[in-house]
């Protein structure tokens, strides 16, 4: 068998092209745009290559974008000074500080300290509180991208077995979350685990978080499952997920490259996010 590749790339445009045409609508009707504040302190290259990349949708949806760039020497203090700032500027809907944040910087404390309804990375206790009662608040965009692709390959989820690789706050804990509301039966599986591939292998949706280069071999993955990567790893053969994606190819009845998988749909789903925040904000309703 040969997999279905799943085209993120494609899915992202698709809903980058969607929320542009509403956001045209929210700014016709309360003659503002919507605006996305992203916070970056210290120069990782790769951190910077993402702030620009979010710099650059949040444009090219009709919304406002306001760039912050700090050194990587920033006190706590001054950091928390600028979220105050930006928790209390109408004009900011959304507020992203990118992490990872340098080592002096306790970065739950700045999480922490972002307005949760501005959270459009779903970070902050109060929205995976929210998630985890299946209250109204912000998913985390990594998550949310994963869920849309599975729902475009199993318009049914209730009922399968789904195996989340890795307990993440930021992706592997609120994807079982979303899975569970879908009504999947959920195994998370980490570090600690006994025997990983005796859970992947009886999986029908196995979404891999580890951080490991292709730690999920093709053997590890049932016949006809979806897989869906969401590793990014740097290695000198260029960036690899964490599946072997050769390999599980050959299982998978679907499965998502990278790139050009899970991290497109995470930068659409920051702009939807924003968008929906901007709504919110002006009690206007969200279309998408
Ligand atoms: N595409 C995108 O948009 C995004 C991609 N990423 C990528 O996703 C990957 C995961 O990110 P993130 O969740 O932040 O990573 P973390 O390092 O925070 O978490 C990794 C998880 O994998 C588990 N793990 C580690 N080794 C093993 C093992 N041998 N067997 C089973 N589980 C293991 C860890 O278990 P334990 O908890 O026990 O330590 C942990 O729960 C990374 O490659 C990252 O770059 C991340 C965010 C966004
Ligand atoms: N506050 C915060 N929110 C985040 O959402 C956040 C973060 N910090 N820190 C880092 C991680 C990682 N992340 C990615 C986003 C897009 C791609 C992406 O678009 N990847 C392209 C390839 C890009 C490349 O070539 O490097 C792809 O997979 O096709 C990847 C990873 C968001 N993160």
């Amino acid at each position: 068998m040969t997999a279905t590749i799943i085209d993120g790339k494609a899915h992202a445009l698709a809903l980058r092209t969607r929320v542009a045409a509403q956001v045209a609508t929210f700014r016709a009707a309360t003659g503002r745009a919507p605006g996305l504040a992203v916070v970056l302190v210290g120069e990782d290259p790769a951190s910077a290559v993402y702030v620009r990349n979010k710099g650059k949708a949040t444009r090219d949806a009709g919304m406002e974008s306001f760039e912050h760039r700090l050194p990587a020497d920033t006190t706590s203090d001054v950091l928390l000074a600028l979220v105050a700032r930006l928790n209390a500027d109408p004009a900011v809907d959304g507020i992203l500080v990118q992490l990872p944040l340098p080592a002096h910087i306790d970065a739950q404390a700045v999480l922490l300290a972002i307005d949760p309804d501005k959270d459009v990375d779903g970070f902050h206790p109060v929205n995976a509180g929210r998630l985890a009662i299946g209250a109204e608040g912000f998913v985390p965009c990594t998550p949310l991208g994963c869920l849309m692709l599975l729902q475009d390959v199993h318009p049914h989820l209730a009922g399968l077995e789904a195996v989340v690789v890795g307990r993440s706050n930021i992706v592997g804990k609120p994807m079982a979350q979303l899975l569970l509301q879908q009504s999947c039966t959920v195994t998370i599986v980490h570090s600690r685990t006994r025997d990983v591939f005796g859970h992947t292998r009886q999986a029908d949706i196995v979404v891999a978080a580890v951080g490991i280069p292709q730690f999920i071999r093709g053997d590890w993955i049932k016949p006809g499952a979806t897989v869906i990567d969401v590793g990014i790893n740097r290695t000198d053969a260029g960036l690899v997920g964490d599946v072997d994606f050769a390999a599980a190819a050959q299982v998978a009845g679907a499965i998502t490259p990278v790139p050009g998988g899970v991290g497109p749909m995470t930068i659409a789903c920051l702009i939807r996010n924003t968008y929906v925040s901007a709504c919110r904000r002006d009690g206007v309703e969200a279309r998408l």
